[in-house]
C-alpha cells in the first residue's frame, strides 16, 4: 500500500511531511529508505506531523526522523516547515509547535516563517559536552570550536572563508569526538563582509552536509555574540540554500526567519497492516 506526503524545504533543508496518523509501521526504516536521494524521494528527513487544529493557534506535534533512520529533538527548518504545512491546512498565521526540545511559537511574517527557538545553552551537562566550563574557542580533533546546544548540540568554528573548507574532511572526526556523548552538529562560519555570516554545516544523522540548518545559523549567531564577533541584533546568516536571520527577543530566546517552500506532493510505499 502507500501513503501521502508533501515535500517542502526551508532554505534548501528539505523534508517529507507524512501526517502522523498514517500507518506507518517502522518510520526510522521508512527514513532511511526514502530519504536516500538515489533509491528514494530524496530528502534531509521526514517529518511525522500531528495536528491539533481544534486550538488557537492550532498545535502541531513535529517527530523528525532522520536519513540514519534515528530521532533528532529539534530542527529549526523543519519546524519552520511543519508551521508552514499547518498553516497551508488552517488558514492560520501562528502555529504553536510541540517538539522534543519543547514547544515553540512559529508566526507567517510576508514572504518568511519565523520561530521562537528553545532556550539555548552553553553548560556542558547539557549540550551535552564532557568538560567541566562552557567550551569556547577549544580544539577538538584539530578544529577550534565552540560548543553550544540551540536545541541540538553544534560545534561552531569561525574561519576565514567557508569556501575554502573541506567540510567532509574535517567534520566527521568532531561530529564523532569522545567528547559528545550523543555527537554533535559540525558549523563553519565566516563574515560575509557586511555584518553577517556564511554558514554551512555537516549534520548528525544526515552524515553530510545540508543545503542549510536553522539550529546551526542560531549557533552561529549565539556563538559570535559570546566570543565578541558581533553585537549585531539581527543577525544575518548565508547557509549555502538561502539567507535566514536570526534576532533576539524580550524574553532573550534567539528566534529564526527565513522562506519556507512546498515544492511537490507524492506517495511512498509501506507494509500494510497486518489483518487479526
Ligand atoms: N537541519 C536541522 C537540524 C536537524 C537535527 C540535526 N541533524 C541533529 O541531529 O542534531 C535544523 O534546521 O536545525
Amino acid at each position: 500500500m502507500s501513503i501521502p506526503f508533501q515535500k517542502y524545504h526551508g532554505t534548501g533543508n528539505d523534508f517529507l511531511i507524512i501526517h502522523a496518523d498514517e500507518h506507518v509501521p517502522d518510520r526510522g526504516a521508512l527514513a532511511e529508505r526514502e530519504c536516500d536521494r538515489t533509491v528514494g524521494v530524496g530528502a534531509d528527513g521526514i517529518l511525522f506531523l500531528a495536528p491539533e487544529e481544534k486550538f488557537n493557534p492550532p498545535r502541531v506535534v513535529m517527530t523528525l526522523f532522520q536519513p540514519d533512520g534515528a530521532t533528532a529533538p529539534m530542527c529549526g527548518n523543519g519546524a519552520r516547515c511543519a508551521a508552514e504545512w499547518t498553516m497551508d491546512r488552517t488558514g492560520a498565521d501562528s502555529v504553536m509547535i510541540d517538539t522534543q526540545a519543547g514547544t515553540l511559537r512559529a508566526d507567517r511574517d510576508g514572504e518568511n516563517v519565523v520561530i521562537e527557538m528553545t532556550p539555548l545553552t552553553f553548560v556542558p551537562d547539557e549540550v551535552p559536552v564532557m568538560a567541566d566550563e562552557p567550551v569556547l574557542k577549544a580544539e577538538i580533533e584539530g578544529l577550534e570550536v565552540s560548543v553550544v546546544n540551540t536545541g541540538v548540540p553544534h560545534a561552531v568554528s569561525f574561519v576565514d572563508n567557508v569556501d575554502n573548507v573541506d567540510l567532509e574532511a574535517i567534520a566527521p572526526p568532531v561530529r564523532h569526538a569522545d567528547a559528545f556523548p550523543d555527537g554533535t552538529n559540525v558549523t563553519v562560519a565566516s563574515p560575509d563582509g557586511s555584518g553577517g555570516f556564511r554558514q554551512r554545516t555537516y549534520e548528525r544523522g544526515v552524515e553530510g552536509e545540508t543545503d542549510s540548518c536553522g539550529t546551526g545559523a542560531v549557533a552561529v549567531a549565539v556563538v559570535a555574540r559570546r566570543l565578541g564577533l558581533t553585537d549585531a541584533d539581527p543577525v544575518d546568516v548565508h547557509p549555502p540554500g538561502g539567507h535566514l536571520r536570526v534576532s533576539f527577543n524580550d524574553r532573550g530566546r534567539p528566534t529564526l526567519a527565513g522562506p519556507v517552500e512546498h515544492e511537490f506532493d507524492g506517495e511512498v510505499a509501506v507494509e500494510p497492516p497486518v489483518e487479526p
